[in-house]
């Protein structure tokens, strides 16, 4: 992983950050730091500490050690200022407002906003401005929770998971309306179960686990890195268990009468399938859901083992 050269204030500044919950070490000397203008997906399996470390940024929570600046400011001051603004997953709306009453009632309370026709329009409720948020769907809701952090102007956004439980057009409509607003400068981080989420969306990737970073960068790099594939061969009567145990297998499972398989070390697998087993047709393809699964996984520290076919 190569860590990021300083270049002027950064919107995020996390440096050896560490979260303890009782016997839990829910974030564990955490470094990142987000400049302006950037987009960042936070990957990671569950419990890797992505949540605490966005209540860390909001100033919902305190670090044990280590600094968290947002802005150049401690997170709760830089909330106040409103320089941060977040799109959390439930609760914060009145059911009985209608979409535009909601957006205009939030921006009275700041000093200044942002127009309200403007945001509405960015986060696609100009349709649906007099629909009561009760009968809004979840994504709509969702998109209006996003024109609501829109309003301050904040330098940093922040979505914990924003389109949670949404089907695909949901998603869409979401991110399009994201898009809509990047060209604003502002940094985005966002956290994801959505590998392809944070391939499409992001500039960035980066991938916690266990209260740390373990792999920086944009998408293409992240996949590098990881050197992780998806191998699809036509095998019927496959024997799972012997593919599983072969070093570099990190899943296996069978889909009729083919079987797919992630692996760090396609070339190696690919051979030892075509020339040793009854697999066919067989077909490799880069996914980020296999880098991150190379990335995550139980044995991910473990190189690639050396190819016996390779050796003079
Ligand atoms: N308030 C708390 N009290 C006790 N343990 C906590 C608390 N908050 C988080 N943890 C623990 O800290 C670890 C990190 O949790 P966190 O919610 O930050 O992970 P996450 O990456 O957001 O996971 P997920 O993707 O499942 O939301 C987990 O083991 C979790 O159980």
């Amino acid at each position: 992983m190569t860590q990021r050269q300083p270049t002027g204030p950064a919107v995020i500044e996390l440096v050896g950050v560490r979260k303890q919950f009782g016997e839990v070490t829910a974030v564990n000397g955490l470094n990142l730091r987000v400049e302006a203008g950037e987009v960042v997906a936070f990957l990671g399996p569950n419990g890797a500490g992505k949540s605490t470390t966005i209540d860390l940024l909001l100033g919902l929570a305190r670090p044990d050690s280590g600094t968290v600046r947002v802005c150049g400011r401690p997170p709760a001051d830089a909330v106040r200022h409103g320089l941060v603004a977040a799109v959390l997953q439930s609760g914060g709306l009145l059911r009985d407002f209608t979409v535009a009453e909601t957006v205009r009632y939030v921006a009275s309370v700041y000093p200044t906003a942002r127009p309200v026709d403007q945001v509405m329009e960015v986060a696609g409720l100009t349709p649906i401005a007099g629909r009561r948020v009760g009968k809004c769907s979840g994504g709509e809701q969702q998109r209006l929770r996003f024109a609501l952090a829109l309003l301050p102007e904040p330098q940093l956004l922040v979505l914990d998971e924003p389109t949670a439980g949404m089907d695909v057009e949901a998603r869409q409509d979401f991110w399009t309306a994201v898009r809509r607003d990047a060209e604003r400068g502002r940094a985005v981080l966002f956290a994801t179960h959505y590998l392809d989420e944070a391939d499409a969306h992001a500039d960035r990737i980066v991938v916690v686990r266990e209260g740390v970073v373990v792999a920086d960068g944009p998408a293409a790099k992240i996949k590098n890195l990881a050197t992780g594939r998806r191998i699809r061969v036509l095998w019927p009567e496959a024997e799972l268990a012997a593919v599983r145990a072969l070093p570099g297998v990190d899943s296996a499972e069978a889909y009729g009468d083919s079987v797919l398989l992630h692996t760090r070390d396609s070339d190696r697998i690919a051979r030892h399938l075509l020339n040793h087993t009854l697999a066919r047709d067989l077909e490799i393809t880069a996914t980020l859901e296999s880098a991150f699964m190379a990335l995550t996984g139980r044995d991910s520290a473990r190189p690639p083992e050396p190819d016996p076919e390779e050796r003079g």
